[in-house]
Parts: C-alpha cells; structure tokens; sequence
C-alpha cells in the first residue's frame, strides 16, 4: 500500500497533558480516510499535525513523503481546511479566489469558480458577512481548487445544511476518482462517512484504537448473541469489543479472522456506526485477549 501519511510512536503533549500518544498507523494514497472519535479525543491536534500547523513532541509523522509543513513544496502538496473553517473577513469571495491563484502553483481557476457559481456565492460579498455554512464552503472550495495531493478536512461538514453536507461530499468523491485525491476527514456524522469513506481511524483518548480498510473491518467484527456466557471461555482468536448481558442472554462484538463456528451463537453483520460505538465504548487499555471490554450488566 502507497502510504500518503505515516505516524511512528507520533506523540503531542500541551503542557502536561498528552492530547495525542504513542500513535502509530498509516493511511493510504487515493483513499478517502475518515477519522472518528470523542469530543477532546485528539482528532483536531493529529490534523493540524498532518498540515504541518503543528510539530510533534515525539515520534514521527510523514505526509506525502516529506515533513509537514517543511518548506513550498510540501506546503503545494497538502491542503487543511481546519476546524473553524478561517477566511479573511474584509476580503471577499473574488479576493480569495485571486489569493488562491496567487500562493497555490496547482491552482484550479475555472473548478474554483463553478463552484462558488454553482452554490449562489456572491464574488464581491466580504467574507465575514457570509453565513457559517457559506463560509465553510468558500474555505472547502479553496481546498479542492489547490489541487492538493492530501486534502485535511477537519469536520467539513458540520455548517453544512443536509443537501450541501451530500453535494460537497460527492464533489469530493468526484475528485478523488477523477484526480487521484487522497482526503482525511474527521467527522461525527457516521452516516456521512459511510457514504465516501474506504478507510477508517478510530481515536479514543488520545490514541488510535483501530486503523483499516472499511471493508476489512465490517467483514471481521461479528455481533454474536446466545445464552448468556462467560466470555472468558471465548476462543483465544476472538477478541472480544464489547459485552452485554442479561440474566439469561450475552451480545458481543468480536472482532477476528476465522469463522465463528460455535452453534449457539446468533452472528450478525455491524453498521459502521455500530462497530464505531464499540469502540467509543471501549475503556483504555482493554486487552486482546478475548477479555470483555465493555460489560454492561442489565
Ligand atoms: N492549544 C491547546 N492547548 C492545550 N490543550 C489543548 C490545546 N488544543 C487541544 N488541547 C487538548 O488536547 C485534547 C485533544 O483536543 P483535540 O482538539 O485534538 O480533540 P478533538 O478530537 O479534535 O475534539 P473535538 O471532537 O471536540 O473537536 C483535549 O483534551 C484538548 O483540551
């Protein structure tokens, strides 16, 4: 696999708090890579990492083959759109474009221009009287028309009324297909993800707790309910996500490679936002040896 980003061990600690630890995965090029995880969980600060807006406090991060934010060229190579969507508030929607033109060497002028055309955005309204939504939309329309080889969208969506959030999407599928884009996006809406994402990185408390090929991953995590069960006695391939019981009943979600055989269990498929929530629900540290990582007790 073409790896368009490469963290070893990549750490960042704010004073004494480690917001993102010992994190070690990849993300392939030509992907659209969606990042998911709580509120605090340490999404924004692997972004802005990624974008070179931040340096490591230890290991590594690689993006494009080169070190973020190391100089024009790998500056061409990424483009950010960070959390709060920024733009010059007393430029207008004309300047930015020109300003696009001027610092990006691949910028694409007439994509830049059908876009703000396509969504009703007033060339010579000054950024600050635009809406939030229409903001993030001007910021999201500079991203694409640098052409960038990694585009970082850090909740693209989230101003988006429900038919933009499902246009902008689908311009960037198109740009991956047509261009060859690689996109990380970090999102809450599951559903949105499901729609463009193939691969997925799930961070919970400042440490990536599952990385991979969305495919991959529905096709060896198993919901299994029987008779209530002891999951100790679970074999020592099926790592167990989580476990529910009741008085007479057990549901998990075990994740492996070999084909549940055992006859009392009921196995089915799992939503991308079900295999998610178990893994939000999942307390650090959980192990892999078929231990319960999530008991509720009912
Ligand atoms: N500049 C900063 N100084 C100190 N602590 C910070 C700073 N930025 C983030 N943090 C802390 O680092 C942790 C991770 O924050 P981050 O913004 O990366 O999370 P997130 O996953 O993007 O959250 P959200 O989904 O709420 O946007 C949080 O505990 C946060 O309080």
């Amino acid at each position: 696999m073409s790896a368009v980003l490469r963290a070893r061990h990549l750490g960042k600690r704010y004073k004494q708090r480690w917001a993102l630890s010992d994190c070690t995965f990849e993300v392939p090029a030509g992907h659209v890579t969606g990042l998911v995880g709580p509120n605090g969980a340490g999404k924004s600060t692997l972004l802005n990492l990624a974008a070179g807006m931040l340096t490591p406090t230890s290991g590594t991060i690689e993006v494009c083959g080169g070190v973020p934010g190391d100089g024009p060229a790998q500056l061409a190579k990424v483009g950010f759109v960070a959390q709060d969507t920024p733009v010059y508030a007393s430029l207008t929607v004309a300047d930015h474009l020109r300003l696009g033109a001027r610092l990006n060497p691949g910028w694409d002028d007439a994509l830049a221009r059908r876009r703000i055309e396509r969504l009703g955005l007033d060339p010579d309204q000054r950024a600050g009287r635009l809406s939030g939504g229409q903001r993030a939309q001007l910021a999201l329309t500079l991203g694409i028309a640098k052409r960038p080889e990694l585009l970082i969208l850090d909740e693209p969506v989230a101003a988006l009324d429900p038919l933009a959030r499902r246009e902008f999407l689908q311009d960037l599928m198109e740009a991956v297909a047509e261009h060859g884009l690689s996109v990380i996006l970090s999102s809450h809406l599951v559903a949105d993800l499901e729609r463009v994402c193939d691969h997925l990185v799930v961070l919970v408390a400042s440490q990536v707790r599952l990385a991979g090929a969305l495919d991959e991953l529905l096709a060896t995590h198993h919901r299994l309910s029987g008779p209530r069960r002891d999951v100790a006695t679970l074999p020592a391939d099926q790592e167990v996500i989580s476990a529910s019981h009741t008085d007479r009943q057990t549901t998990l979600v075990v994740r492996t490679e070999a084909p549940i055989l055992d006859p009392a269990w009921t196995v089915s498929g799992l939503t991308l936002e079900d295999l998610v929530l178990a893994y939000l629900a999942r307390p650090a540290g959980a192990g892999s040896a078929g231990r319960p990582a999530l008991t509720v007790l009912r």
